[in-house]
Order: C-alpha cells, then structure tokens, then sequence
C-alpha cells in the first residue's frame, strides 16, 4: 500500500504552516499515520542546507541547485521510505516552491527548473498540493507581526508579486492536483475547506 503526498504552498506569511498541525491531527484522527515536514530541510543534512540557503547570499543558480539537493536527500530519507510504507507525507514547501521562488522570483528559466526537476524526482509528484494565497499586503502583515524575517522574507513586494504569479500559473496548468485556499479567511473557516478537501482523497 503506498501513502499519500501532501504538500503546503504560498508566499511566505500566506499561513501554510499553520495548518499542518491541523492537517496532521485530521488524518491521524481517520486512522492514517502521518508524517509532517519541511524544505529545505527534512533531514539533519536538509537542515544545515537551510540556513546556509535561509542566511547566506548566493548566486541564483546556487540557491537552485542547494534547494534541490535538501529535496533529493528528503526524498531519499524520508519521502519515499514512508510513501512506501504506506504513511502520509505532508511537507511545508516542495518543488512548486523552486518555480515559484527561484524561477517566478528571482528569475531562473523554468527550462532549468524542469530539468532539475526531472532529474531529482522524475516519477514522483505530490497527491495534493494546498496553495494558501492571499494578496501580498495580508502576508506582510502577518510576518511583521510574527517574528524576525529571513533573506527571503526581506525581498520586496514585487519579488512576492512574481512568486504568486508563478504559483498561480502553476495551480492553473496542474488543476488536477492543485487547491487553491483563499487564506485571507479565519483560521477555523479554512480549516472547515481543509476538512472537506481531505475526506475527498481518503
Ligand atoms: N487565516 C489567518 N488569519 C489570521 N492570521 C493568520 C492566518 N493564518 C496564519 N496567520 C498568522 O500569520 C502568521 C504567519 O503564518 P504562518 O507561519 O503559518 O505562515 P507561512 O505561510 O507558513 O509563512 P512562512 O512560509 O514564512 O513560514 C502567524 O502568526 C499566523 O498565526
Ligand atoms: C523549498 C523552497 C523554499 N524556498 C524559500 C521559501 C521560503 O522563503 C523559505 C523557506 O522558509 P519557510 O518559512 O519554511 O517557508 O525558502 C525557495 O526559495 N525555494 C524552494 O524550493
């Protein structure tokens, strides 16, 4: 029996994170054994990736190549094993993450994006990708009023303009696997959507 893959998308402060721990105890409740984690990062190898990319400026194609060797070691230690053995995998950010931040933001041809792509994970796409999207205004606010900002949480509004873009044109092109969650609601009238989005895949 293999799992299923469940990934958690948008600009950064569009409250993603904050409903893994809903999705989490969602599934658990229906029998399911879940899985929660995050990229970069993931892996003990994954996490020292993150600061260094979370930290440190670099050339874009570096930050490209570093985002997906966190990826394929959290494929190779975590994805994979537990899809096989039948658990639920959530994870905070993905591959959409790489096109929307190091393609749509910073400007990487998305050619380069799909080869690395193919590369990395060729048979393997999530089951389920939450796009939580809310104007760039709503995720500023939200940000400043929670913690101190990393280097990508500093870009400017346009750099975020052209992330939402490219993730927007993601969930049109991928409309099979992509929800499109307006997280400018309350916490509690989403996570009613995240209910109902869930029954429908188990
Ligand atoms: N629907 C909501 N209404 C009001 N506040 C919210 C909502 N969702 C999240 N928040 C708040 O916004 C802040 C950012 O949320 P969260 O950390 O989940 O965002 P994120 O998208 O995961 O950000 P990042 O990608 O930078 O980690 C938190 O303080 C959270 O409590
Ligand atoms: C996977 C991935 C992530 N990023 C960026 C997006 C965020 O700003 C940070 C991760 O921080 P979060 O608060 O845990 O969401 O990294 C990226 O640029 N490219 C990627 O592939």
């Amino acid at each position: 029996m293999q799992g299923k893959f469940i990934t958690f998308e948008g600009i950064d402060g569009a409250g993603k994170s904050t409903h893994i721990g809903f999705v989490t105890d969602f599934l658990a409740g229906r029998g399911k054994t879940v899985v929660a984690s995050r990229e970069p990062g993931g892996t003990p190898l994954g996490e020292k990736l993150r600061d260094v990319l979370l930290h440190e400026t670099m050339h874009l194609e570096t930050e490209a190549l570093l985002m997906f060797a966190s990826r394929r070691e959290h494929i190779a230690q975590v994805i994979a094993p537990q899809l096989a053995m039948g658990h639920w995998v959530l994870s905070d950010r993905f591959t959409d993450a790489s096109f929307a931040y190091q393609s749509g933001g910073r400007g990487l041809s998305r050619e380069k994006m799909e080869a690395l792509e193919a590369w990395v994970h060729p048979a393997l796409q999530p089951d389920l990708t939450l796009l939580f999207d809310v104007p760039l205004e709503v995720a500023r606010e939200r940000l400043a009023a929670s913690r101190t900002l990393d280097k990508f949480e500093r870009e400017q509004a346009e750099f975020f303009a052209r992330c939402r873009a490219e993730y927007l044109r993601r969930a049109a092109q991928f409309p099979g696997r992509f929800v499109v969650v307006d997280s400018t609601r309350s916490i509690e009238a989403i996570q009613r959507e995240l209910a109902d989005v869930l029954e429908r895949l188990l």
